[in-house]
């Protein structure tokens, strides 16, 4: 049984030093837990800061994004051999809001999954429905439909080196948080779809998080779902007091 991952993502907040201000609040809060896996997304600004502050922590960090190629004409871009030379470990690959605003589609996500992988940056590929597609029963074939696209041409991901983020669109940041019934029967059609795409193997043993409106007070009761191995946190992860109560919350 792995342990759960619960995770950071700080989208376009905190400059560097903001950053290592919440660090020296929240280091020392977490250095003795060991219940659970703990991440940092910050931005692309403050990653390598992050990764120097964190390196004899027992917290890792990984990047929001990236492209999928290590290098080219493409600016504003970060490539995985960049992010590899860093230090990073980490990547989240599809975040809704990236699919949105930066029109990131189910190939790209695809080609970036399987750089990923190639370079030894365990990813956090994020999938999940819009409210329109829930409201018109359509939540599953969307969940299989990214899921497919996502894992074509994957190889067998070794066990642990495939995260996935259930992050239904109209829970993120609205506090609607889907039910803890909701979030399982979500991240059970997810865990099965891998197992058709990857094998039972690295289903059973990958983590899947379920992102959207996470907080202190509902974070137990998410966790308590049998499909449920962590959470991606948004706006409740920016403060050292409420992420570290999460962090406790959750085992
Ligand atoms: O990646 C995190 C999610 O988008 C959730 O954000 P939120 O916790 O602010 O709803």
């Amino acid at each position: 049984m792995r342990k759960p991952l619960i995770a950071a993502n700080w989208k376009m907040y905190k400059t560097p030093k903001e950053s290592l201000a919440f660090l020296s609040e929240f280091l020392p809060l977490v250095k003795d837990h060991t219940s659970s896996e703990i991440a940092i997304f910050p931005t692309m600004s403050s990653l390598g800061y992050v990764i120097e502050a964190t390196k004899d922590s027992n917290v890792t960090s990984g990047a929001q994004t990236m492209h999928w190629l290590n290098e080219g004409p493409y600016t504003g871009q970060t490539s995985p051999t960049m992010l590899e030379s860093i230090g990073c470990t980490r990547v989240l690959l599809g975040h809704s809001e990236r699919r949105i605003y930066a029109h990131e589609t189910d190939d790209m996500v695809n080609l970036k999954l399987k750089a990923a992988l190639e370079h030894d940056l365990i990813p956090i590929v994020c999938v999940g429905e819009t409210l329109d597609k829930r409201q018109s029963g359509l939540t599953e074939a969307v969940l299989c439909w990214q899921i497919a696209v996502a894992l074509n041409g994957v190889k067998g991901a070794s066990c642990g080196q495939l995260v996935i983020a259930y992050e239904p669109v109209w829970a993120i940041g609205t506090g609607s948080v889907a039910t803890p019934e909701q979030a399982n029967e979500a991240h059970a059609i997810i865990r099965r779809e891998v197992a058709r795409h990857l094998g039972a193997p690295c289903a059973s043993c990958m983590r899947i998080l379920y992102g959207g409106s996470v907080k202190p007070d509902n974070v137990a009761s998410l966790m308590s779902q049998p499909e449920i191995d962590g959470a991606l946190v948004g706006g409740a992860s920016l403060h050292a007091k409420s992420f570290h109560e999460i962090i406790s919350n959750a085992t």
